[in-house]
Order: structure tokens, then sequence, then C-alpha cells
């Protein structure tokens, strides 16, 4: 029988235990935890995402500030509410959306985080911990770390002997998730776009990691008979079946007919996004009780 993993029930485990984290440390030093979200522009989907953001972090207790920002915000103005942010004694996380709007530039933006409040792991300094193996030091960004939790969970601490393929190699996720299964003795390859038959590269993967972009792309025969299924994807397809100009969410893998071939498999919706906005809670106390002087919990 395939396991489908369930990830929102995952991802409520973790956010009680921020809660709790939150708590403790509001009790022990009357430090309120504190995040904040900005969002330049107007995608409708970037919009969504943020505002799940902001009360999931409300309902863990923390102070949580967003920052909606125009479409034709400036470079300088950006920046300049990142130094504020920076600043900003009661704020222990700052989350930039991304993509931004053309006309910006990412790259500056997130490297003006200071990095002990780059929840989203982003800032040279944590992607380089990672990259280094201190996996304690700095902050994990959150979509690996939830998918980790998805890959510990099935197959324990030790991945030693285990082939990973991660399709992806973006600085968000494929990066990082690739360094994670390393550090945890998998055997990692990173698959992309010029990657020659990517089909008989996934068949060898007994994790397969898909962070595409693209819908439904990864098929059945993609997947090795038993292995467990990761996917990060999150597309919106048109779903006229719920009638005119809806759209509906679906993976970078094709569900029902890798389902049958894997032993675990992650659903879209309903898997690794809700543990990314928990891995964000998590990243965010873990910030705080360092700003405290106190040793961060685990998650
Ligand atoms: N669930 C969650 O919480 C999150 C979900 N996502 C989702 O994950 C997906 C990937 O996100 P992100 O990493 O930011 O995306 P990027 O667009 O930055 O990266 C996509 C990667 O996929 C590769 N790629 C594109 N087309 C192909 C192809 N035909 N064959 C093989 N590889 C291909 C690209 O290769 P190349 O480098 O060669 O161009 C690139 O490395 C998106 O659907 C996004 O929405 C992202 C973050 C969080
Ligand atoms: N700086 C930055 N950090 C990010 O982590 C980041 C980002 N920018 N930009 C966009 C991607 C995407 N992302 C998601 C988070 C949660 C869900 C999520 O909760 N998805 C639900 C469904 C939500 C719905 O129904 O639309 C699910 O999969 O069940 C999805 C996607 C974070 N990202």
């Amino acid at each position: 029988m395939t396991t489908v993993i369930d990830g929102k029930q995952v991802a409520a485990s973790v956010i009680d235990a921020v809660k709790a984290a939150s708590q403790t440390l509001q009790d022990e030093t009357g430090i309120k935890t504190g995040l904040a979200v900005v969002i330049v522009g107007n995608d409708p989907a970037s919009h969504a995402y943020v505002s799940a953001k902001s009360r999931m972090a409300k309902e863990c207790g923390f102070t949580s500030v967003q920052h909606t920002l125009p479409e034709e915000t400036t470079q300088e103005e950006l920046a300049a509410l990142v130094q504020t942010l920076n600043e900003d004694e009661s704020l222990h996380g700052i989350l930039v959306q991304l993509p931004l709007p053309k006309h910006l530039k990412s790259e500056p933006i997130i490297q003006s985080i200071l990095p002990e409040k780059d929840v989203d792991g982003l800032h040279v300094v944590n992607a380089g911990k990672v990259a280094t193996g201190d996996l304690d030091g700095g902050l994990v960004s959150c979509t690996p770390a939830g998918a980790m939790v998805f890959v510990r969970r099935t197959h324990g601490e030790d991945l030693s002997g285990l082939n990973a393929v991660v399709i992806g190699r973006s600085n968000l996720f494929g990066k990082p998730m690739a360094q994670l299964l390393l550090a945890a003795n998998a055997t990692v390859t990173i698959a992309h776009s010029r990657t020659k038959d990517l089909p008989s590269v996934c068949r060898g993967a007994d994790i397969l990691v898909a962070a595409v972009g693209r819908p439904q792309m990864v098929k059945a025969d993609w997947v090795k008979p038993g292995a467990t299924v990761i996917d990060v994807g999150i597309n919106r397809i048109a779903a006229p079946e719920k009638g005119e100009g809806k759209f509906r969410l679906v993976g970078d893998v094709a569900f029902a007919e890798c389902a049958e071939v894997a032993e675990v498999i992650t659903p879209v919706p309903g898997g690794v996004g809700p543990m990314t906005i928990a891995m964000l809670m998590a990243n965010t106390v873990i910030a705080a009780y360092r700003k405290a002087g106190k040793k961060a919990p685990k998650f």
C-alpha cells in the first residue's frame, strides 16, 4: 500500500511545538517573537501565500507585520524598508516574498537582510552554513527543511546507501535540498533543464524530489518501484469542471499514476506547502531564542 503523506497533519504538529516554544520564551523573558513579511506588487498567488503566512504567525502568538508595497516600488524604497526592519528590535524574522516585480533586483535585497533575521535561509551566510554542513548554526531554507521532515519520517536520520535525485537547482529550493540530503549521507544527483534523459536519471532514485514548476511532468515510468516521491511544485491549471475561469492546484508529479509505483508520496495541495509555512514559523522562533541568548529548540 502506498503511503500518502498528510502534510497538513505533520505541519500542525510542528506548529504546536512552535506555539509552545514561543509561549515559553515569552514567559521566561517577556520577549514576543516577531515576523515581518514584505510583498511587492499584485500577484494574486503571492498575496494568498503571504496572507497564509501572516495568519499563521498570529496563530503562533507572534507579532506579525505585513508590508504590502505597490508594483512601482523602487529598489531604493524596498532597500530602505528592509533596513528599517533590520533595525527593529521587536522583529526576529524578515521574509521578502519572491519573485519580485521584474524591475527589481532580488539578490541585493535578500543579501541586505541581517543573516540572523533571514528566516528564508537565502542569505549567503545561511546558504553557506548549509553548504558546509553547519545545519544547526544558521537558518535553513523553509521548503527544503520541511521536505526533509518527510524524508526523515520515512527513512530515518541516516540515508546511507540511498540514491536521491532532486529535479531543480534554484537557490530557494533545489540547491539547499540537495545539500540537506547529502548531509544525511544520501548519494545525490541534481537534475535541471539541461539534464540528458531525465526519466532514466529519475528511475535511479530511491528518493525523488521534484521542484520544477511544470504541471505533472514526472510520470509513473520515471519512478523506481518503492521510491519516496516528494512533490514541491505548485502549479495552477485550468479546471473547467469547476466552472469557467476556475483553477486547481497540481504539483510537478502526475500524482495518481506515480502513487501506484511509489511507496511513499506527497500530494499537492496538502503536502510540502503547509510544511513550508510551518518551518517558516519554526525559523522565526529559533531566531527569537538566539536573539534572547537562549538555546534554540529543534523542530
Ligand atoms: N511548496 C512550497 O512551499 C514551494 C513550492 N515551490 C514550487 O516549486 C517549483 C520550483 O520552484 P523554484 O525552485 O523556486 O523554481 P525555479 O524556476 O527557480 O527553478 C526551476 C528549476 O527547474 C528546472 N527545470 C525547468 N524545466 C525543466 C525541465 N523541463 N526539466 C528539468 N528541469 C527543469 C530549472 O532548470 P534550469 O536551472 O536549468 O533553468 C530550474 O533549476 C515551483 O512550482 C514553485 O511554485 C517553490 C518554493 C516553495
Ligand atoms: N521568499 C519566499 N519564500 C518562500 O518560501 C516562497 C516564496 N518566496 N515565493 C513563493 C514560494 C511558494 N511558497 C509556498 C508556500 C506555501 C504554500 C502552501 O501552503 N500551499 C498549500 C495550498 C495553498 C493554496 O491552496 O493555494 C498546499 O500546498 O497545500 C505553497 C507555496 C513559498 N514560497
